[in-house]
């Protein structure tokens, strides 16, 4: 008996796994698998096809590609979390294990057996996840196409963990936003506008966890997102963390299974704007927009274990939901181009409509437990993952107009700012370069987006070579000398003294200015200028000479005073913007010390849940006796209602009886009178004769 549970522990891959070969012998000696594995030999398996479509869509770094797209598979990988501790206690046995890298077979009939395109065991880290599940839907997402990524399994299986993850470990969601950023700085010939929202759908209630106000949002049909969801530009990867920690928002609750249960779904979107450059990196040429949506789906259970009527209605509008995505998705398994496909029938899948609808890469992650208790769950979980695997999809690049696209829209407002930038420089005076805006300098002003339409001249960062490309011109735009600066009180005597030494100042004068560019006129004026220095003036010029110069003066202190004030009007209006920003960035450093509260109070909250799941177990097991008590008096109270039966009916017999008896006596009382009445009226006839 023991050496069986050490080996369902090592099947559940406390030990090492059994090695992809012999997978390829377990797969020949199950004849059920064969029917369930034979099937992918029609089909290019999703790791298969991953590495055909990844040619096409990541070999060139520039261009989007505009050959026709090739089909792939829903991608389907199945991650198996360790025995908790508990479940050990409980003596849990193993009824699912892993074996090989893309087999999971069951511990008590090994003919049910089903092939994925990989397989997890419980010692494998998120990273690794990551690799197989995530990475190249998000690079696809980067070069246009959209992607979702879903964690599916039963309560307390290891989807959070999986996609959220903690310190030590973290989830599928912030080494995505990382490995974002990462191929942001690695793409030169891309530049990228990063927007990130993040809801959750909680009884069929979509909420805005970026938002706290956000509450019961509106699906917009026509674009499958949420009427005044918030959306946030993202600059740095942390940033773009911390952002998540709306997370804590979200709605948990302690279930039998799980302390800390997710009671809803969560979707974090990524949206990224992409345009792309010509090798020569000259014309901007096409533009993208694709979503890459990373799906915390709530877990799947059975309502008969939940007591608590409010739990109890979670789980019903949980599982409702996620019948309507295995609806929906076994309607695509059928018939890719089927035209009635359920998607209206909840709102996960209306508002990942366009993701599921076969133009995105979808990876699903099957996350489940190798307990036995939950042994029917894991296997329905499997079966969805294995009929999923054969959904065919053709990923395709999203293009747009550039109309649409929020990154034109910036990149147009750059360039009139460059323009801008140009007339200051030629109206003002030479603008200094920027020391400190280096070529990967990132500036965060964590701005809320609030429409898509609205342009916010005070606009932010794109990534590193964006920054470069854009912003700090756009900085250089904004950079007025402040007033009482050294540049602005040493422009105008610099500017006075250059001219007194050239004796020359009608350069300077607009009207008398020439349309040629500025630095010809400057070197053609102090050729003149020279050689009329180098002049011997006669006398009377001296005065006509003085005066003019006199009036020169005048004109140019008129010009520059016209240019001080708008400079002036510049700067105060940098300066207010800048106050606005500060103001920001205050209410930015208020929101990460609200958050930092937050995480200690959730800190000591774990500490407390401790000591809470000690006495929680401690009220299951009160419970339990109290089930087992009211069981036994249930079971009395039968029985003496059986009893008190018995003895009415008894009682009844009796009654019966002493009526029949009664009735006897009667009779014979009856008789006895008779009798006596006849030997009394015997005796009066004798009497009668007598006499
Ligand atoms: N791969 C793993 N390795 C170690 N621990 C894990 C793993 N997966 C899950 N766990 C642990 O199991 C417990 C339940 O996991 P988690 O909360 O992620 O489940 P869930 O599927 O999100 O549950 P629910 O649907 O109820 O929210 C957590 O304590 C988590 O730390």
């Amino acid at each position: 008996m023991a050496s069986r549970k050490g080996s369902k522990l090592r099947k559940a891959g406390y030990t090492n796994l059994k090695g992809a070969d012999s997978t390829a012998s377990s797969a020949t000696s199950s004849s059920k698998l064969y029917q369930e594995t034979s099937i992918d030999d029609g089909h290019s398996s999703p790791a298969s096809s991953s590495a055909q479509s990844k040619q096409q869509f990541f070999s060139s770094d520039s261009f989007p590609q505009s050959s026709k797209p090739s089909k792939e598979n829903v991608t389907v990988t199945v991650r198996f979390r360790p025995l908790s501790p508990r479940e050990i206690r409980n003596g849990e046995e193993v009824a699912w294990y892993a074996d090989g890298e893309t087999i999971v077979r069951n511990e008590n009939n090994p003919t049910i057996a089903y092939a994925y395109d990989r397989v997890f065991g419980p010692t494998t880290t998120t990273r690794n996840v990551y690799d197989v599940a995530a990475h190249q839907v998000v690079n696809g997402a980067m070069e246009g196409i959209n992607g979702t990524i879903f964690a599916y399994g039963v309560t307390s299986s290891g989807k959070t963990h999986t996609m959220h993850g903690d310190q030590r470990s973290p989830g599928i969601i912030p080494l995505a936003v990382k490995d974002a950023f990462s191929i942001i700085q690695e793409t030169p010939n891309r530049e990228f506008l990063l927007r990130i929202s993040y809801l959750e759908l909680y009884n069929e209630v979509v909420n805005d966890l970026l938002n706290p106000e956000g509450h019961n949002l509106r699906i917009r049909e026509d674009k499958q997102v949420c009427d005044s969801l918030s959306d946030h530009l993202l600059i740095h990867a942390t940033t773009s963390l911390n952002l998540l920690l709306g997370t804590m928002q979200r709605h948990v609750g302690s279930t039998n299974f799980n302390l800390l249960s997710s009671r809803s779904h969560t979707i974090l979107t990524l949206v990224f704007d992409i345009s792309f450059f010509s090798p020569d990196k000259i014309k901007s040429e096409a533009v993208h927009l694709s979503q890459l949506n990373l799906v915390d789906l709530a877990g799947s259970e059975s309502s008969k274990v939940e007591t608590s009527g409010l739990r109890r209605k979670e789980g019903s509008y949980i599982n409702k939901s996620l019948l309507t995505l295995e609806t929906v998705s076994d309607t695509k398994l059928r018939d890719v181009k089927a035209s009635h496909v359920p998607y209206r029938d909840s709102k996960l899948t209306r508002i990942l409509h366009s993701s599921l609808s076969g133009h995105g890469r979808v990876s699903l992650i099957c996350t489940v437990t190798p307990a036995s208790r939950s042994s029917e769950e894991t296997h329905n979980t499997l079966k969805f993952g294995h009929r999923a695997k054969h959904i065919e999809i053709q990923p395709e690049q999203n293009k747009i107009t550039d109309e649409k696209s929020l990154i034109k829209k910036y990149q147009h407002e750059i360039r009139r700012l460059r323009e801008e930038l140009e007339q200051l420089k030629q109206d003002i005076v030479p603008v200094p370069p920027l020391k400190d805006m280096g070529a990967h300098d990132t500036i965060l002003l964590n701005q809320k987006v609030c429409s898509k339409d609205t342009f916010h001249p005070h606009l932010y960062f794109l990534g590193g070579h964006f920054v470069s490309l854009c912003f700090k011109n756009l900085i250089n735009c904004l950079h007025v000398p402040v007033e009482g600066s050294p540049e602005i009180r040493d422009v105008p005597c610099r500017e006075e003294k250059k001219s007194r030494k050239h004796g020359l100042l009608n350069w300077l004068k607009p009207k008398k200015r020439d349309n040629s560019s500025s630095a010809s006129d400057q070197s053609s004026v102090e050729q003149l200028s020279e050689s009329r220095e180098d002049r011997e003036a006669p006398e009377d010029m001296e005065t006509l000479e003085t005066s003019n110069k006199i009036i020169d003066e005048l004109d140019l202190m008129r010009v520059q005073k016209k240019i001080l004030s708008e400079g002036v009007a510049l700067q105060s209006s940098s300066l207010k913007r800048l106050s606005d920003e500060a103001e920001e960035i205050n209410a930015l450093h208020d929101g990460i010390k609200a958050k930092s509260d937050q995480i200690a109070t959730l800190e000591k909250l774990t500490n407390l849940g401790l000591s809470v799941l000690y006495y929680l177990q401690a009220v299951a097991e009160l419970r339990d006796q109290l089930n087992e008590k009211s069981f036994e008096f249930e079971v009395i109270e039968l029985l003496k209602a059986a009893e008190n039966r018995i003895i009415r009916g008894k009682l009844n017999q009796k009654t019966c009886e002493r009526e029949v008896l009664q009735e006897e006596v009667r009779n014979l009382k009856q008789q006895l009178s008779n009798s006596r009445k006849l030997a009394q009226e015997t005796k009066i006839e004798e009497l009668k004769w007598k006499t």
